[in-house]
């Protein structure tokens, strides 16, 4: 199966390049770029043993040549695309929030961007792939979560469903590496104003709050509100999300492993960490999401952390999770490698 990709100079894009090179069953397809033509190499030293080039975007030829396309493009680019790929009955899985959210309106307050219509929201399906994989395996039209919502949502609803939190104390404190803001260049990511600088940004309001709620709401069966602050950190790659609510039901700490336990036995990317914090380190570079949990019997609060590399389960090694789901593959095919340590 080729696998062609829609913003290949990015980081995502270059991600899925290294994920898809290494593969079993994709092969890389066209790379697109809209500013770039030439060798890989002249754009990524790094990727210099590929002997490929960028190719503008041209959806015929595109179609015709490839079984399947990424979207690693910036918000507003997959709302117009994707229509275009879809109807001439190709899969699309589209790494950004054009996607994810069911009201076109929601969408353009909290991303000020055109919306998609919304008879083409509603044909996407979710990909976060350990909640929504039975849908995956059907969709034309994989939406791939946030990093954040990705992070964030495999803590929450296990705890949700089982109703051992209670949803409207929720508080979410994020934390990222600069990758996730893409490869752009944006004064505030320069060296002298990221490096020995702990900075929370957007806390007036992140796009992915919308996206957290819809699918908080939708497992927990009500509206749910919740506090979401993110942090830049002076790393390259890497999410930790602590999760704070009040206990309900008088849940003990054993009740919480069961409920993780039981809803992920069969999760070969969640890995459970009982009284081991999860570190960024410890993921770095595979698609593992690290989860761990602890009660504060004294103020009945319930703590949830939460660690994946930003740019592997939170963009493309979940996108390759999910095609995998979709074309019938083994779920971990292409994405079995440890992570990168120290
Ligand atoms: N970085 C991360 O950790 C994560 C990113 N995402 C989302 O994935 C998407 C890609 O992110 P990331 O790779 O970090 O971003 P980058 O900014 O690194 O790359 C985006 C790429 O999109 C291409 N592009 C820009 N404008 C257009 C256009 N109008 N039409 C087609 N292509 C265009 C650019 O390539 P060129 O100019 O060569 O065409 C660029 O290389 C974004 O929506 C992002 O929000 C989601 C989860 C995590
Ligand atoms: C560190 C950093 O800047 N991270 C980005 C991650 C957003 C992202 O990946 O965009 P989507 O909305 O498409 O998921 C941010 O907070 O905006």
């Amino acid at each position: 199966m080729k696998a062609a990709i829609i913003g290949a100079t990015g980081y995502g894009g270059a991600e899925l390049i290294r994920l898809i090179q290494h593969h079993p069953y994709l092969e890389l397809g066209t790379l697109v770029s809209t500013s770039q033509t030439g060798p890989v190499a002249r754009v990524y030293p790094h990727l210099s043993h590929i002997d490929r080039s960028f190719e503008g975007l041209h959806v015929d030829e595109l179609c015709a040549n490839n079984d399947l396309i990424f979207l690693a493009t910036p918000p507003g680019v997959s709302s117009e695309w994707t229509p275009l790929l879809a109807e001439r009955g190709k899969i699309v899985i589209d790494l950004s929030g054009d996607f994810r959210l069911d009201r076109p309106e929601v969408y353009q307050a909290w991303y000020g961007k055109q919306p998609a219509p919304a008879n083409w929201l509603r044909r996407a399906v979710y990909g976060l792939s350990e909640w929504f994989g039975e849908e995956v395996k059907e969709a034309q039209i994989i939406s791939n979560p946030g990093c954040y919502p990705t992070a964030t949502l495999l803590a929450l609803l296990p705890l949700l469903q089982a109703k051992a939190i209670d949803p409207s104390t929720i508080i979410i404190d994020a934390k990222s590496g600069v990758s996730g803001a893409g490869r752009g260049l944006k004064q505030a990511m320069l060296f002298g104003e990221v490096n020995e600088n702990l900075r929370p940004y957007k806390v007036d309001g992140h796009q992915h709050i919308p996206e957290i709620e819809r699918f908080a709401s939708f497992v927990a069966g009500q509206e749910i509100r919740v506090n979401f602050v993110p942090h830049l950190v002076p790393m390259n790659r890497g999410i930790l999300v602590t999760i704070y609510a009040k206990r309900m039901n008088n849940y003990s700490i054993d009740d919480l492993s069961e409920i993780y336990q039981n809803h992920y036995q069969k999760a070969s990317f969640i890995r459970l960490r009982q009284q081991e914090w999860p570190e960024t380190k410890q993921v770095q570079g595979s698609n593992y999401c690290d989860i761990a949990w602890h009660i504060d019997e004294r103020t009945h609060q319930v703590i949830v952390l939460s660690a994946i590399d930003n740019l592997m389960k939170g963009a493309a090694g979940q996108a390759i999770q999910n095609a995998n789901l979709r074309l019938g593959w083994p779920e971990e095919s292409g994405l079995t490698f440890s992570p990168l340590f120290p």
